[in-house]
């Protein structure tokens, strides 16, 4: 089912973040959204967890979806390895080598078995990626989850990402509109409360 997100406002005190936003996420498929900071990007994704509640509008096609998500900043349990993390969250059937095989996939190897605080702030959000898409999820939500990456890793990593969540419904927040032309599908601009679409 698509997802409609239809007149969507919220403030914060006197502060306006979204007003009257609506847009359609296609199922199965990437949608981008872009803007510059501020413009309430964090904001929507948090409505649409059902981390934050909107003052005003609707979201329908979600229900009974299970969300995987990465947040704007890790949420790492720090602590803890990068292996250990992502047990943390995924399917008991899903074995230590199949996710020291996937940490390898996005170049992790060796250091999947120190704790996170001491990685640096692009493994972090590695780990943090290959996490969420790991979690059994129907639809997934990335906040800038290739933050910190150099061009050549990050593209790599873009490519891993449409692999594994290929078919599955993508909400990505960038600001960078290269990554949103990789990962392909829609791109939504949001300014000042002006929202357009390619
Ligand atoms: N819990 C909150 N209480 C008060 N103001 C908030 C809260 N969360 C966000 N804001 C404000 O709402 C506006 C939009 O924030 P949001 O994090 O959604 O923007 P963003 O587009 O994700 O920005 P960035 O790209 O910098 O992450 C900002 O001005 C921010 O200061």
């Amino acid at each position: 089912m698509d997802i409609d997100i239809i007149n969507l406002s919220k403030k914060y005190g006197e502060k306006e973040v979204l007003r009257n936003f609506s847009i359609r996420i296609s199922e199965g498929a990437v949608t981008s959204v872009m803007a510059p900071s501020g413009a309430g990007k964090t904001t929507l994704l948090k409505i649409l967890a059902g981390l934050e509640k909107a003052d005003e509008g609707s979201v329908t096609g979600m229900e009974g979806s299970r969300i995987g998500m990465v947040f704007q900043e890790d949420r790492l349990c720090e602590n803890l390895n990068a292996i250990a993390n992502i047990r943390l969250v995924c399917d008991s059937r899903v074995t230590v080598p199949q996710i020291e095989k996937e940490l390898r996939r996005v170049g992790l190897e060796g250091s999947e078995r120190q704790p996170v605080r001491e990685l640096s702030g692009g493994m972090r959000r590695r780990t943090a990626l290959v996490r969420a898409l790991l979690s059994p999820y129907d639809i997934l939500i990335l906040d800038e989850p290739f933050k910190g990456l150099d061009e050549h890793k990050k593209n790599e990593v873009m490519s891993y990402t449409l692999k594994k969540s290929m078919g599955k419904t993508v909400i990505l927040v960038t600001h960078d509109e290269k990554e949103a032309k990789f990962m392909g599908g829609k791109i939504i601009y949001m300014n000042d409360n002006n929202y357009r679409t390619n």
